[in-house]
């Protein structure tokens, strides 16, 4: 027996409200049930109650509408988590083919799309699950303007390319909706600027349409066609004519627009190349503006898709070079025996705080507790890895740690990338290709690994290349080479003035040896810029060519010996003995 809660939901006072079963339905109320009731008003204990009596927590009213539904919209996050935790499934569809993440999505409830996809095994299919009119939830969100929910999604690896029934993508639903920010961030991923629907329309003649002034603005920023006709014979612009005069005015001058705009040359670093779908403008050669490729060089293994741009000639993206790892491998079987007073497991549960073992440290000599370098609240890491850089590392919490991993915020860089980027051919000779951030960084975000293969110092001999090796200078260690398996690390050019630094993080007792490479932002980035990295003196020494970071201050010497010395320095031991412990320790390339 149970109070009636939709009457709780209504506002009637304890005392009038009449005694109900757990799972009656409430046909005058759509079929809904006391659970329903209690996920729309976000009241927990209810919830909790209703479910340790017995009340069936999937159930659908008559419209298909499940609680966990009801909460997403309302962004009651919290009664989502519950629902996700006690075994609700996610994939349950309404009479529309929503799930619950669309409904959040639909209403711009961040928190609740969040616990959604953070409770999700594999959120991925989930993400791209489309409704009865072929829509996404990133549709959803689109089309009703949540710039937030939109940028999650896309972050987290939603597909922009799924058409819905009538032929729009993303794009099409983002100049209906007219939020600036979301068509940017589309763009920016590579958006296809005129694709058309099955009407012929492109998301301009919808902008058009529609008068979404400032998204008809970018549309043209970005090079939008203004001749592409749709099946009636429309241009954007006849689209335009049929309503207002700002809309009309914006594509009439439309030509001057287009003349300034984009200047690949110019812009190389800049954020409108990223969208890699505009056209050539007179300021550039024909044979400059080349091709960008939305491939997923990472093949799925990352949380987001990483793909590859080249504006500068006709060298397509040497896929099979190398295997894409997103974490590191070895080709030997390791000793990983350590002497170590590094705590490497924590006893907490669910989330962490300054009290982790993995994050206090007893220091070995006079057995006092210590702070270590790890991360704040927001999930940057601590100024003072920055500040004591080489030689901070820091520990995150593992597999064996008592903590959840779902809300311990001390697992940063074991989620894969930390940012979207993209791999870009550089223009200038020797330094190939590069790797660059398409959305802005904080100073101390985590950006990426420098992922490779474990590798003994004879094998990397064998290999004849150090460009994609990194030496820790740890006793007896191996070298991480990235040239044959990697992930976008190996892609980041030298800078001698440089916007990541390359930090040790290790998580259990076989990272103190073999730690992981992590790049963190060194200063704020913006979207666009190059990410780079000194790879120190000692790789400038051995190579047979100098540095081209046109860095102004560029303190790289000129070279000095051929490669055949590389080779033969390589073979002999180490006159310097390395550095013993971690603590003192540094990573350099080569
Ligand atoms: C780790 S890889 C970087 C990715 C590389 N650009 C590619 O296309 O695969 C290192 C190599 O990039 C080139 N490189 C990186 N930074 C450079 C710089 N500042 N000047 C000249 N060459 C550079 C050198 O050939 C170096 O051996």
């Amino acid at each position: 027996m149970m109070f009636d809660a939709l009457d709780f939901w209504e506002n009637v006072r304890v005392s009038e409200m009449r005694v109900c079963q757990v799972n009656e339905v409430f046909q005058n109320r759509g079929n809904r049930r006391p659970v329903h009731a209690a996920a729309i008003h976000g009241n927990l204990a209810l919830l909790n109650i209703l479910h340790h009596l017995g009340a069936d927590l999937n159930v659908r009213d008559s419209k298909l509408m499940t609680p966990m539904m009801y909460a997403a919209e309302k962004n009651h996050y919290e009664v989502v988590v519950f629902l996700m935790k006690n075994n609700c499934s996610p994939y349950l569809k309404n009479e529309d083919g929503k799930t619950a993440l669309a409904c959040a999505a639909k209403s711009g409830s961040l928190a609740a799309s969040k616990a959604i996809i953070e409770l999700t095994l594999k959120p991925r299919p989930l993400m791209d699950v489309v409704d009865r009119g072929g829509w996404t939830a990133m549709v959803w969100a689109a089309e009703f303007g949540s710039f937030p929910v939109v940028k999650y999604l896309l972050s987290h690896g939603a597909d922009w390319r799924i058409k819905d029934l009538d032929g729009n993508m993303i794009l099409h639903w983002s100049a209906y909706g007219g939020n600036k920010d979301i068509m940017e961030a589309l763009l920016n991923v590579g958006c296809p600027l005129d694709l058309q629907n099955n009407d012929g329309d492109t998301a301009l003649h919808i902008g058009a349409r529609r008068k979404t002034v400032d998204c008809v603005n970018l549309l043209l920023r970005h090079g939008a066609s203004l001749s592409v006709k749709n099946k009636a014979g429309h241009t954007p612009r006849h689209a335009a004519a049929l309503v207002s005069d700002s809309i009309r005015d914006l594509l009439g001058l439309s030509e001057v627009i287009n003349s300034d705009a984009i200047d690949v040359r110019k812009t190389e670093y800049g954020k409108n190349v990223l969208s890699g779908v505009h056209r050539p403008v007179s300021t550039v050669p024909e044979a400059a503006v080349k091709s960008f490729v939305d491939t997923d060089v990472s093949r799925g293994l990352e949380r987001f898709r990483v793909p590859w741009f080249n504006s500068v000639d006709n060298e397509k993206f040497p896929v099979d070079s190398f295997a894409y790892i997103a974490d590191n491998s070895s080709a030997f079987p390791m000793d990983t025996k350590i002497a170590s007073t590094v705590n490497m497991k924590c006893n907490c549960s669910g989330m962490c705080d300054d009290r982790c073992a993995c994050v206090v440290e007893i220091k070995e000599v006079d057995g006092e507790e210590a702070t270590r370098y790890t991360y704040c609240m927001n999930g940057l890491c601590t100024p003072e890895v920055l500040r004591d850089y080489p030689s901070s590392y820091i520990v995150e919490c593992g597999t064996s740690c008592g903590c959840n991993p779902m809300f311990c915020n001390n697992h940063v860089t074991q989620q894969g990338l930390g940012i979207m980027v993209q791999i870009f051919k550089t223009s200038t000779r020797r330094r190939g290709w590069g790797l660059r951030s398409i959305e802005d960084v904080k100073q101390r975000q985590f950006v990426c690994q420098y992922a490779g293969e474990w590798i003994t110092r004879t094998e990397a001999v064998r290999r004849n290349d150090m460009s994609y090796t990194l030496e820790f200078h740890v006793e007896d260690a191996l070298l991480l080479d990235a040239k044959y398996s990697g992930n976008v690390g190996r892609f980041i050019n030298h800078s001698c003035k440089p916007n990541l630094a390359l930090i040790r993080v290790m998580k259990d007792k076989r990272e103190h040896r073999f730690p992981r490479a992590c790049l963190f932002a060194l200063r704020d980035i913006s979207a666009g810029e190059e990410l780079t990295l000194n790879y120190g003196e000692q790789f400038w020494k051995s190579v047979p060519y100098s540095c081209r970071c046109r860095e102004v201050d560029c303190v790289a010497p000129p070279p000095t010996c051929s490669p055949v010395k590389v080779k033969s320095q390589l073979l002999k031991p180490k006159a310097k003995k390395m550095k013993p412990s971690l603590g003192s320790a540094d990573i350099c390339m080569g």
